[in-house]
């Protein structure tokens, strides 16, 4: 695992941005799985302000993640979170964008959906995900297998009451719909961002425990080409 502290947010941003920006240039059908959350949001700023008109055209977007029962046009949706900063903006088609629908009868069904579009794809390029605060990946909650394909998780109460910040009034969260460990691990370049002192007792977690299912973010560390980007707040070194 490739450790990296960047002075500010605005620097580890900016080199998130420039990073999906190269690797686009260079493979232009590429397949990106991106984090809803608040730590990539200045990343996405910054892919949009820097886009070339046709940088994105053939590229394909998997959204990481979803709250069961929640609408995609809830504002506090992971969808709105990745659609109106990002996928709007740089006006990806809907054929080239991949989002779990929350509110899905069937979320066996909706898992295997996502499954198959992502096989499609021949996998993923690259996976850029936020972290929670117990070591979450996506909704990947403490114990989920590093064997796991998108599936649907039961959330700890410190994610549902985290979760809260997103949505207007206070919003029953019990299920997550995900990407899962193992496309996590099976995509070419694996990378978490972290900003802020509230992710710094993770992130000395992140670096100090050993590789294990108890803390998914470790999964990390059997990546071979796996990136823990963080500003200098957020750094436990
Ligand atoms: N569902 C989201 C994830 O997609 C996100 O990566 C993570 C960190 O969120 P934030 O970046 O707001 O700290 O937890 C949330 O629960």
């Amino acid at each position: 695992m490739n450790y990296h502290v960047f002075p500010t947010y605005e620097a580890l941003s900016t080199h998130a941005a420039d990073f999906i920006l190269a690797y686009v240039r260079n493979h232009p059908t590429a397949t990106i799985c991106v984090a809803s959350g608040e730590t990539p949001l200045l990343t996405f700023q910054k892919i949009v302000a820097n886009a070339q008109p046709d940088d994105f055209d053939q590229v394909t977007f998997v959204a990481l993640d979803e709250w069961v029962g929640i609408a995609p046009d809830n504002a506090g949706s992971c969808r709105s979170y990745i659609d109106a900063p990002l996928i709007k903006p740089l006006g990806i088609r809907p054929e080239r964008v991949s989002f779990f629908d929350g509110l899905a009868s069937d979320l066996e069904a909706e898992c295997q959906r996502v499954n198959d579009f992502i096989a499609s794809k021949g996998g993923l390029d690259i996976i850029m995900v936020g972290i929670g605060l117990n070591g979450h990946l996506g909704l990947n909650e403490p114990g989920s297998s590093f064997e796991s394909y998108a599936h649907v998780s039961e959330l700890e109460e410190v994610t549902a009451s985290v979760g809260q910040k997103y949505f207007q009034s206070e919003t029953p969260l019990t299920q997550g719909i995900t990407v899962g460990l193992k496309h996590f691990l099976e995509a070419k370049t694996a990378i978490v961002l972290a900003n802020g002192p509230r992710k710094k007792d993770i992130i000395k977690r992140v670096l100090e425990e050993p590789i294990n299912e108890s803390l998914p973010a470790t999964a990390l560390k059997l990546h071979s080409n796996g990136h823990l980007w963080v500003d200098a707040a957020a750094d436990a070194s």
